[in-house]
């Protein structure tokens, strides 16, 4: 059984970022990753040309600035890097192949027992805290929905967290179900492969380009968020016009604002274009899979040898946190929403959970800090 001041769950960003804050005051903490790994959505589970969508400024986490050589927009490998220094520089350690399965609060010791499945040992091992950070991400477990007759395909079909790049693809038909930014990037990067790409889009997305993006990014400092959606909008119709004869409607709420109701405006990568030219075929929602055939909701059937679902992820804690449903909602995401999302009570905290990407993590490791520091202090000037 080990006792540290703050268990943090997951060694993603978020928990990195906690941790490191946590080194910086001498506070006693462990970081428990089911993974071989820190940062595994990075390293195994995104596909080669990923890069930031943000501009690095955005993308940073505490205490430690991208190098200044570093591009506009760090590809994959270079944010690993910046995370390989990071985790250096503040010496994290995370603890691999620790599943934490339960964890729950006992108000008698005021502690948080964390229970773990050590799966390189099978053994199980007791984590005792007085405060909790989940730091298990909002893209804990890649989302496929059931469609009917999946069972029959009999071409190969994957999320989008495994697949890589469209090397084998060339010549083949593929369908891509889903278009936020995972899929719309994967069918244009299939598509430059040479396979024969569709996707299906079922509802209104806004497309925006990284530079309106960063624009817009700079104008919430300053400016409400409706305005800046409704500046998103012109700048988004004047680059972009009317999509919807090709199947991509505009959304009534703006941009900014449906990006923290959880569904994130599409930065475009080429997509469009290749969806102008024919390249890329938009369809609309699978009806039934027979076989090798796919129906659509347009009656239209065709054939196709694999599907890539894109269609997103599920947050995981309330498979494993008992005692949490007062800062989480049943599908794992926050009661509360930003700026007070981060703050449970009896010392639970969550970090990454705004759907503010790495700028709302590197906000939230920050603001949980000051509170435990804050809480630490008191509990030594009463003992
Ligand atoms: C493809 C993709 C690209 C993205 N690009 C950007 C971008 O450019 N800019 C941006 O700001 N944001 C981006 N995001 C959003 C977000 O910033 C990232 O998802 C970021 O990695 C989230 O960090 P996190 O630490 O919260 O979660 P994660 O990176 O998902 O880390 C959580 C960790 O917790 C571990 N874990 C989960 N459950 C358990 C458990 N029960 N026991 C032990 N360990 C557990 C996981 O293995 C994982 O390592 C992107 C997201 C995706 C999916
Ligand atoms: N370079 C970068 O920075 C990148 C960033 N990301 C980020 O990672 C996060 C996750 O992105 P992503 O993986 O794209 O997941 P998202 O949740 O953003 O998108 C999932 C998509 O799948 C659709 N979908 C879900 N179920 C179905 C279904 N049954 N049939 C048809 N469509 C369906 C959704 O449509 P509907 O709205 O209708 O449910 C939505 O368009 C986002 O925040 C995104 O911005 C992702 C890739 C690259
Ligand atoms: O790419 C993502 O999912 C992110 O979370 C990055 C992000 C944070 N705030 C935004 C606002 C508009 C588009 C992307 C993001």
């Amino acid at each position: 059984m080990e006792q540290v001041d703050v268990v943090i769950v997951g060694a993603g960003p978020a928990g990195i970022a906690t941790s490191a804050c946590l080194n910086r005051l001498n506070i006693s903490n462990v970081v428990l990753e089911r993974e071989d790994c820190y940062a595994s959505l990075w390293k195994k589970r995104s596909y080669d040309r990923l890069k930031l969508h943000l501009a690095k400024q955005f993308c940073e986490l505490p205490h430690m600035p991208f190098p200044p050589n570093a591009p506009k927009y760090v590809p994959k490998d270079q944010f690993v890097e910046y995370l390989d220094s990071y985790v250096s520089h503040f010496k994290i350690q995370p603890l691999y192949h620790r599943v934490v399965e339960t964890a729950f609060y006992d108000a008698d010791a005021e502690k948080w027992h964390v229970i773990v499945k050590n799966a390189s040992l099978e053994a199980q091992e007791i984590y005792l805290g007085k405060c909790l950070v989940v730091a298990s991400g909002e893209n804990s477990e890649g989302y496929i929905p059931q469609v009917q007759g999946l069972d029959s395909f009999g071409g190969e079909f994957m999320h989008s967290s495994k697949y890589e790049n469209g090397k084998k693809y060339g010549g083949k038909n593929v369908l891509v179900v889903g278009c936020g930014n995972s899929g719309m990037e994967i069918a244009y990067d299939l598509s430059n492969s040479g396979a024969n790409t569709s996707i299906v889009v079922r509802t209104p997305i806004h497309v925006l380009t990284k530079e309106i993006v960063f624009l817009g990014m700079v104008m919430a400092k300053y400016i409400p968020i409706k305005l800046v959606d409704n500046i998103m909008v012109v700048l988004s119709k004047l680059r972009f016009g009317d999509l919807s004869k090709y199947g991509i409607r505009r959304p009534k709420s703006g941009p900014f604002f449906l990006k923290e109701k959880g569904q994130a405006p599409i930065i475009d990568v080429g997509s469009v274009n290749k969806i102008r030219t024919g390249e890329l075929k938009v369809v609309p929602s699978i009806t039934s899979i027979q076989g090798d055939n796919i129906e659509f909701e347009n009656g239209c059937k065709d054939r196709f040898d694999a599907i890539v679902f894109a269609t997103g992820y599920k947050s995981t804690v309330l498979n494993w946190l008992k005692d949490g449903h007062h800062l989480f909602n049943d599908d794992g995401m926050p009661k509360q929403s930003f700026p007070n999302n981060w703050k449970g009570k009896n010392g639970l905290y969550c970090a990454g959970f705004s759907r503010r990407g790495l700028f709302g993590i590197s906000r939230d490791a920050q603001m949980i800090i000051s509170d435990i520091s804050f809480a630490l202090d008191q509990d030594k000037k009463k003992s």
